[in-house]
């Protein structure tokens, strides 16, 4: 079992987490919840076990307000209270959906419902799920260019593309879109604005759940997997937590069970998955303190940057290495350099006279007590380089945060994602000294 990464150890960190953290003030008195609650009751949910809190450490989440047992049903969410494709074939823009050739996705179809119910206002039925969403979203679609740029790659990378994502997504949807006109009395284009679905299409990537539907006709080939669950998608993340969930065919709910245990008060989490948090910012547009899963990513130029020019089997070394998948996701965690970047550089570090062994390499084989140690040596370079960035990094953001003030909320986000970065490397090297002083 790799270290950390046990059930003792997760009980640890949660007792941690524990502290006066986790404590949060309930705000099941706004109106927006007792609303939502109404609305869920007409609806057959029946909530006895959690309240809307506010907590200090993650925003806006679910506490429990009895002590919750291992094995015990959380939350327990009826059919009708989900909002999946089926119910949006079902309602008024049933008879334009499954006339639009070529059919939408799943993903356009849940948007364009969101952005409809939003402009019905007081009119729509699901107003009092409409009025506690998010006015505004923190993925990396939504900052501000200059704030993707001082992101660490490779998610810079990839916010780029989650951009161009976006825009595509909407300038592809805009026939569909002025299809619906005879359903409204004011211009589509000022309806269905790129601000309108970028807000919709954050809701459903930040919100939805999992839930696998059956194929349907009228809707395009992508598989139809998300639906949005009100009241349950107030559950925040943690990497820790440890929940079962799933439709019920049975009982016909979404259903959550804990499989660890809740004190009364505690904020309840589930767990989105095992990300790191340059997937969390990027999916969700957070960042998780004390992640046991973030990581410190190395790009090939960096990997290569200690090493000598004047190794003639360079070429043929990275070539083997990308042959083999070990070019990208090498890391710096908690633990130290991650196997598959030690492996990498004990391959690059390879004298001639044993580049024979590469094979041996990769399988884990100690080639000679000096590529151990050349290896170690330029890891540790590699970490100083990267710890020296980072702070660098911090420092800018600082700075910016002193000057554009309007953007000081994703300017802490990166910052925050920075200085979990710096405790890694941190950790890093530690755990790098103490490799290289058991070497012979
Ligand atoms: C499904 S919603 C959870 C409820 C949300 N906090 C709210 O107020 O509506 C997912 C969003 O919650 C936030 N979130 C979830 N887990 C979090 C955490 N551990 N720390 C900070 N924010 C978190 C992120 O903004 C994420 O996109």
């Amino acid at each position: 079992m790799q270290k950390g990464r046990g059930r003792t150890s997760r009980v640890r960190r949660r007792k941690l987490s524990r502290g006066s953290e986790s404590r949060g003030v309930n705000e099941s008195y706004k109106s927006e919840f007792i609303e939502l609650k109404k609305w869920l009751k007409d609806r057959k949910f029946k909530d006895t076990n959690l309240a809307p809190a506010l907590f200090p450490g993650t925003g806006r989440g679910l506490m429990s307000k009895i002590s919750l047992q291992e094995g015990q049903m959380i939350i327990s969410l009826p059919e009708s209270c989900l909002l999946t494709t089926d119910a949006v074939i079902g309602s008024y823009l049933g008879a334009y959906i499954t006339k639009w050739k070529p059919p939408p996705s799943p993903l356009l179809v849940l948007c364009t419902f969101l952005v409809s119910e939003k402009h019905a206002g007081d009119q729509s039925p699901w107003k009092p799920y409409l009025e506690i969403l998010p006015k505004v979203y923190t993925c990396p679609v939504c900052l501000e260019p200059e704030v993707v740029n001082l992101l660490p790659e490779p998610l810079k990378g990839k916010a780029e593309e989650q951009r161009a994502h976006v825009q595509e997504f909407f300038a592809s949807s805009r026939d569909f879109f002025s299809s619906l006109q005879p359903l409204f009395v004011e211009a589509v284009d000022s309806i269905f604005s790129y601000s309108a679905l970028l807000w919709a299409w954050c809701t459903v990537n930040t919100r939805a759940v999992y839930l696998r539907q059956r194929q349907q006709e009228c809707l395009s080939v992508e598989l139809d997997t998300c639906a949005l669950a009100p009241y349950l998608d107030l559950l925040n993340h943690s990497p820790d937590a440890q929940v079962k969930a799933a439709f019920n065919e049975e009982t016909r709910c979404y259903e959550i069970r804990t499989t660890s245990s809740w004190r009364k008060h505690e904020e309840v989490f589930i767990c989105y998955g095992p990300h790191d948090n340059q997937k969390l910012l990027l999916e969700y547009g957070f960042v998780s303190i004390r992640n046991p899963h973030a990581c410190v990513y190395v790009p090939r130029d960096i990997l290569v940057k200690y090493l000598p020019s004047t190794d003639k089997q360079m070429n043929k070394k990275i070539s083997i290495l990308k042959d083999h998948g070990f070019i990208e996701n090498l890391t710096f965690g908690w633990d130290g350099p991650s196997w598959r970047l030690l492996t990498a550089l004990k391959l690059l570090c390879l004298e001639a006279e044993k580049f024979k062994c590469w094979k041996k390499v990769l399988l884990g084989e100690v080639i000679s007590d000096s590529n151990e140690k050349t290896s170690l040596d330029i890891a540790q370079k590699i970490c100083y380089y990267f710890t020296e960035e980072t702070n660098a990094m911090l420092q800018k953001v600082s700075h910016m945060k002193d000057e554009k003030v309007s953007l000081i909320n994703q300017l802490t986000l990166v910052d925050t994602l920075w200085t979990e970065e710096l405790k890694i490397l941190q950790a890093s090297a530690g755990i790098l000294c103490s490799l290289q002083a058991a070497l012979p």
